[in-house]
C-alpha cells in the first residue's frame, strides 16, 4: 500500500486542495465541528476491484434500458446495431465512469470513508466526483482471477509478459484512443474527490475513554464484546495485519507542523540516536556468534517504539567511502531532475518511458518508470536491477544521466540495501530469540555458526533440540556439562544464522540467488526491490490568508517492504509517526544535529554535505509479519514547505519472487511462530506482497 502511483490502491488526502469545511458545518458555533470534507485521492487497482466485470455488467444493463426505450424490449443487447456511434460512446463513458465510480466507493470505504457529493450524489458526469488523472487498461487475462495456490510447475503464470502500457488522461481518451471496451479491466488514478470520514468508530472512542481498559476488562469479565475489541487480541493473520497497518495510518494526525522549529526531533531515549554501520554488521556480533546485546536493544526500541533507525555510515567520522558514494547519488539525483523538471535539457521526460507495469518482476504491482503528478509538483523515477548484469532499468536513464551517473545510482543501491539488510536480521534474530523459536527445535540451518553461504552445511532440520544434543551434533566444543545458559546462547547463534538465510534467500537484493541452495526459487530478471528517486516540491498557498503553507506531499502511509531505506535528505521533510510520543518524527533533523555536534567546524562539508552520512531504516509491513508483529510496519509521509523542492532516493527492500515464505527454516520451531506466521508458511512470497495490497484482496 505504499505507491501512491498507477495500479496501485491507495487514498490519501489531495493536496492540491485544502480542507474544506462542509456545508452543512456551522463553523462559528464550533458545532459539528467534525463533520469537515476533505479531498481525497484514490488510486483502483482495476484487478482488484474488478473494474472489467463491473462495466461489463453495467454496460450490458444500459443496453436493456436504451433497447426497451427504442422498442427493441428484452434483452436488447443486440439491438445496439441502428444505435448511433455517438450515442454508443456515451454509453461506453457512463459504464466506465459509473464502474469506476462504484470502485472508488468501494476503496474509500475500505479505508472509513464516503464520497460527499451531498445534492449532487446522482450527477454521474465524468469529472463531475473528481478528477481522473490517468487510465491504464489491463489485459483481459489480467482480469480473470488467477490461481494461485498449486502446481510448481505452472510458474510462468504469474509474469504475465505484460508490456508497457500507455496511460490515457481520461476515460474518454481511453475510449477514443484505447479502444476500450466494457469487460476490459482498468486501473486509474482519481484526484479531489470529495469526502467524509463515515460515522463515529465506535471502538476507537471507546478506547479514547477508557485508556487504561478498565472498561474493557470489566466488560469481558461479564462477557460483554466491545467494539474494536477483536482487533485488541492482536495480529493473528496476514489479513489482521494489513488492517491493523491501514487502521494506524487513519488513525495518525493529519497536522502538518507549520515550519522545522515545531517539529519533533527526537527525545532523550536511546531509540532516538544515531547508531553507526560498524555496529550493525555481522561480523559484529560477539565473539561467541551472538547478536551484541547493546545492538540489538538500540536497534529494537528505535524500530518498534519511534518508527525508525538512524544509522551514520562513517561510524562517527572513521570512515567516509560509503557517505562519499551516497553523495555522488545525490549529485546524480539533482542533476537528473535538473534536467527532466527544470528544463535544461528540452526533451530529457520524454526519453524516459511512463511508469509502467515492470516486466519480469513477478509481482503484478511492480512499477519501473518515470511519472510526474500534482500538475508538476512531484516526479518519480522508479528504478531497478536487471540481476544478470546490475544494470539499471529503465535502461533510457543513462541517456539522461550518463553511465557514472548510473553507476552511482548501483552503488548507493547496494550500500543502502545491504544496511537494510543487516537490520532485517538483527531484528527478526531478536523476536525469533524472544518467542524461544529455537531452544525446542532447530530450523534447517546447520548448527554450524557459519552455516550460511554455500548451503552445504548437513541439515538438521526435524530433530529436536533435545535430539540434537543427545546424537552429539550440537555439542561440539560445549563439553559434555551441557546447560541451560548454554541451551540459550545456542539459540541465539540458530536464530541469527536462521534470519541470516532468511536475508540471502527471501528478501530481494537485485542479485541472483546463490546457487546450489535447497529451495525452490523463481525470482525473474528484475528485482522487486526498487531505488526510487523523488523530487516533491509544494505550491499550496492557503485560500484566505495567502500564506505559503507546508503541507504533506506523500500522504501517510506504511510500506511493503522489510525496510526501507531513506537516505537523510538534505531538505527535511520525512516524518515517521513515532508510537511513543504519537507524534511525528522528523529524522532529517535529529540526523543534522548530530552531524553539527560529530563535525563542528563543518571540515567534512568540504568532501560531501552533511547529510549524505546518513540513512534512516523506515520497518515495513514484512518486517512486522517477520518480527512477529514486535516491530510495527512505521506509518510515514513526507511533508514540504514551499520554500526548495526536497529530493529523496529511498530504496524499498522487499521480497524475492518465486521463493516461500519456510517458517521452520527461517524463523525456527512452528509451535512457537502464532497465529501470522502461520498464516503465511509455505506461501509464495509475491503473493504475501500482494495479500498485503488491500484490504479487498486479502
Ligand atoms: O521520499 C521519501 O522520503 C519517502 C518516500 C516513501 O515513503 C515511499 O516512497 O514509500
Ligand atoms: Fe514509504
Amino acid at each position: 500500500m505504499d505507491d501512491p502511483i498507477l495500479g496501485n490502491t491507495w487514498m490519501k488526502k489531495s493536496t492540491s486542495v485544502d480542507f474544506v469545511p462542509s456545508k452543512s458545518t456551522n463553523v462559528e458555533s464550533g458545532n459539528s465541528a467534525n463533520v469537515r470534507s476533505v479531498y481525497v485521492d484514490v488510486g483502483i487497482d482495476g484487478r482488484v476491484f474488478g473494474t472489467g466485470d463491473l462495466s461489463r455488467r453495467m454496460h450490458d444493463a444500459l443496453m436493456v434500458v436504451a433497447g426497451r426505450r427504442r422498442g427493441v424490449g428484452g434483452d436488447g443487447i443486440d439491438g445496439g446495431d441502428d444505435v448511433d456511434d455517438g450515442l454508443m460512446d456515451l454509453y461506453l463513458l457512463y459504464a466506465m465512469d459509473a464502474s469506476a465510480k462504484e470502485a472508488v466507493k468501494a476503496a474509500m470505504d475500505g479505508y472509513g470513508y464516503v464520497i460527499d457529493l451531498e445534492k449532487d450524489e446522482d450527477m454521474q458526469d465524468e469529472g463531475s466526483w473528481g478528477r481522473i488523472d490517468g487510465v491504464m487498461l489491463l489485459d483481459r487475462d489480467d482480469d480473470d482471477d488467477d490461481d494461485d495456490d498449486d502446481d510448481g510447475g505452472g510458474s510462468s503464470s504469474s509474469s504475465s509478459g505484460t508490456t508497457s502500457r500507455t496511460i490515457y488522461p481520461s476515460f474518454a481518451e481511453a475510449i477514443a484512443r484505447g479502444n476500450w471496451k466494457p469487460g476490459t479491466g482498468y486501473s486509474f488514478v482519481v484526484r479531489e474527490v470529495p469526502a467524509r470520514r463515515k460515522a463515529i468508530d465506535l471502538g476507537a472512542l471507546l478506547r479514547a475513554l477508557d485508556p487504561d481498559g478498565k472498561l474493557h476488562a470489566e466488560a469481558r469479565e461479564r462477557g460483554i464484546i466491545l467494539p474494536g475489541e477483536e482487533e485488541e487480541d492482536g495480529v493473528n493473520s496476514l489479513r489482521g495485519l494489513l488492517s491493523d497497518c491501514e487502521r494506524r495510518v487513519r488513525s495518525a494526525p493529519y497536522e502538518v507542523a507549520r515550519d522545522e522549529s515545531e517539529a519533533h526531533r527526537g527525545g532523550s531515549s536511546k531509540g532516538y540516536d544515531v547508531i553507526s554501520r560498524r555496529a550493525l554488521l555481522a561480523n559484529s556480533r560477539d565473539a561467541d556468534g551472538t547478536e551484541n546485546r547493546k545492538t540489538l536493544l538500540h536497534v529494537m526500541d528505535s524500530l518498534a517504539n519511534h518508527g525508525c533507525l538512524i544509522v551514520d555510515l562513517t561510524d562517527g567520522d572513521e570512515s567516509t567511502d560509503d557517505a562519499y558514494i551516497m553523495s555522488e547519488m545525490w549529485k546524480t539525483t539533482s542533476h537528473f531532475f535538473d534536467k527532466v523538471v527544470d528544463g535544461e535539457d528540452g526533451d530529457a521526460a520524454s526519453r524516459l518511458p511512463p511508469m509502467h507495469i515492470a516486466e519480469g518482476v513477478g509481482s503484478s504491482t511492480a512499477m519501473v518508470g518515470y511519472a510526474s503528478f500534482k500538475d508538476g509538483d512531484n516526479q518519480f523515477l522508479e528504478t531497478r536491477l536487471r540481476r544478470s548484469d546490475g544494470a539499471l532499468l529503465p535502461l533510457e536513464t543513462s541517456s539522461i544521466i550518463g553511465e557514472d551517473g548510473v553507476r552511482s545510482m548501483v552503488d548507493a543501491f547496494r550500500i543502502m540495501s545491504d544496511v537494510g539488510r543487516d537490520v532485517v536480521r538483527i531484528a527478526t534474530a531478536a523476536s525469533s530469540v524472544e518467542a524461544g523459536a529455537f531452544l525446542t527445535e532447530g530450523s534447517a540451518v546447520a548448527s554450524s555458526p557459519r552455516g550460511v553461504g554455500g548451503g552445504s552445511s548437513p541439515s538438521i532440520a526435524g530433530l529436536s533440540f533435545e535430539e540434537k544434543v543427545i546424537s552429539g551434533i550440537v555439542d561440539e566444543g560445549l563439553g559434555s556439562e551441557f546447560s541451560e545458559e548454554d541451551a540459550a546462547r545456542r539459540a541465539k547463534i540458530l536464530a541469527s544464522d536462521a534470519a541470516i538465510l532468511l536475508t540471502e534467500e527471501i528478501m530481494d537484493d537485485g542479485r541472483p540467488l546463490i546457487v546450489g541452495r535447497d529451495i525452490e526459487h523463481d525470482e525473474g530478471p528484475v528485482s522487486m526491490s526498487p531505488l526510487r528517486i523523488c523530487r516533491y516540491s509544494n505550491n499550496n498557498v492557503d485560500k484566505f490568508s495567502r500564506r505559503k503553507m507546508t503541507s504533506e506531499v506523500f500522504g501517510a502511509h506504511t510500506d511493503t517492504s522489510f525496510v526501507t531505506i531513506i537516505p537523510a535528505a538534505k531538505v527535511s521533510g520525512l516524518e515517521v509517526f513515532d508510537e511513543d510520543s504519537l507524534k511525528w518524527f522528523r529524522p532529517e533533523l535529529k540526523a543534522r544535529r548530530h552531524a553539527k555536534t560529530l563535525d563542528p567546524g563543518g571540515d567534512m562539508e568540504a568532501r560531501f554535505p552533511w547529510h549524505c552520512r546518513y540513512l534512516v531504516i523506515v520497518p515495513g509491513e514484512l518486517l512486522q509479519l517477520t518480527s512477529r508483529n514486535n516491530i510495527p510496519a512505521a506509518v510515514h509521509r513526507v511533508v514540504a514547505t514551499t520554500d526548495a523542492p526536497r529530493l529523496s532516493a529511498p530504496v524499498l527492500l522487499r521480497c524475492r519472487p518465486g521463493t516461500r515464505m519456510d517458517v521452520e527454516r527461517y524463523m525456527g520451531s512452528p509451535t512457537r511462530a502464532g497465529g501470522l506466521l502461520l498464516d503465511s508458511n509455505g506461501m509464495r512470497m509475491e503473493d504475501i506482497h500482494d495479500a498485503l495490497q488491500s484490504k479487498q484482496d486479502a
